[in-house]
């Protein structure tokens, strides 16, 4: 880990790399995100968002690289870091609250009852997430929405150092959505809280951000720039949006600047004929690093070329 981020980072990951039966997929992402930022990763379809996500809460093992969390390198799934999917991860034969209280009631299901401040936390957080009026129902008793306020509340229930959610509000229809937006926005200044956040809505993603990172497949480098070569997605952009605990009003959305920092972002990231070499990447956010330089291809991925 580079000494200028000792002190400074949660989340670290250095050098990060995967492959799928050959197949590159994420090429050296570095990346070192700081407590209390909201970081919104984009990037094309199928370039490998999940992936890193994945990685990242310790569900999958990256084929090359390290991810650290508070200076300790990690590979498993803990309680460190939550997580929120966009399909519910919810139980359908637990209530609301039992769903939140899922992690106590497993470890002493069914004879144990969770203790009292497990209970004590598990309502006002569902309160917190505007669902104390529905303890009692059960998922399939609840629109979409409400549902990703139970997952998120049972996410945070963990206290995770960080939140992680892979596109949590995809599925829900664009009035529902923004709610939820605010709520996120809402709940991450009460709580201080520090989110990954992948989504593959761009004005999302520039809304909700403090931080935006782009993956992108398409970018050149000293080993051409034809399809063919077996290359995977690296980080194209990695901007500040705005300063830490500083959410904004929707309003911003109406603004020319945040229609252009979506277009710039477009170009760069999503447009498979614009590929910038990766020396000129946007890369201008203080925390932005890069373990390797243009022109070295490592042996890792001479082999899965192969
Ligand atoms: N376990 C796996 N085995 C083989 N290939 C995989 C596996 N997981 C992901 N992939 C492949 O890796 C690539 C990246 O997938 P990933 O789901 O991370 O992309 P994404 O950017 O999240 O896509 P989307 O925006 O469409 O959700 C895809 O080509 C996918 O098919």
């Amino acid at each position: 880990m580079p000494d200028r981020f000792r002190n400074s980072t949660l989340l670290h990951v250095e050098d990060l790399y995967q492959a799928f039966g050959g197949k590159v997929v994420l090429d050296n992402i570095d990346l070192s995100v700081a407590a209390g930022e909201l970081v919104t990763v984009v990037g094309p379809s199928g370039c490998g968002k999940s992936t890193l996500l994945r990685i990242i809460i310790g569900q999958d093992r990256p084929a090359g690289g390290q991810v650290w969390l508070d200076g300790h390198q990690l590979d498993t799934p803990n309680r460190e870091r939550g997580v929120v999917y966009q399909h519910y991860s919810l139980f359908p034969n637990l209530t609301v609250l039992d769903n939140v209280l899922a992690g106590h009631r497993l470890r002493g299901w069914p004879w144990q009852k969770p203790p009292a401040e497990a209970c004590e936390l598990a309502e006002h957080l569902l309160a917190k997430t505007g669902m104390d009026r529905h303890l009692e129902k059960y998922p399939h008793q609840l629109s979409g929405g409400q549902r990703q306020r139970v997952a998120i509340a049972q996410a945070l229930m963990q206290k995770p150092r960080i939140l992680c959610m892979d596109e949590p509000f995809s599925a829900l229809d664009p009035g529902t959505r923004e709610t939820m937006q605010l709520l996120l926005l809402e709940l991450w200044e009460a709580f201080g809280m520090t989110v990954f956040f992948v989504t593959h809505d761009l004005e999302e993603a520039v809304y909700l951000g403090t931080r935006l990172v782009a993956l992108s497949p398409y970018y050149t480098d000293d080993r051409g720039d034809g399809d063919g070569v077996n290359r995977g997605a690296r980080v194209v952009v990695d901007r500040s949006l705005r300063p830490i605990g500083t959410a904004v009003s929707p309003r911003i959305k109406t603004d020319q600047a945040f229609a252009q920092c979506i277009q710039e972002i477009r170009r760069d990231a999503f447009d498979p004929d614009h590929r910038q070499h990766v020396s000129t990447f946007d890369l201008s956010h203080p925390h932005s690093w890069v373990t390797f330089t243009a022109d070295e291809v490592r042996p890792a991925e001479s082999q899965a070329a192969e």
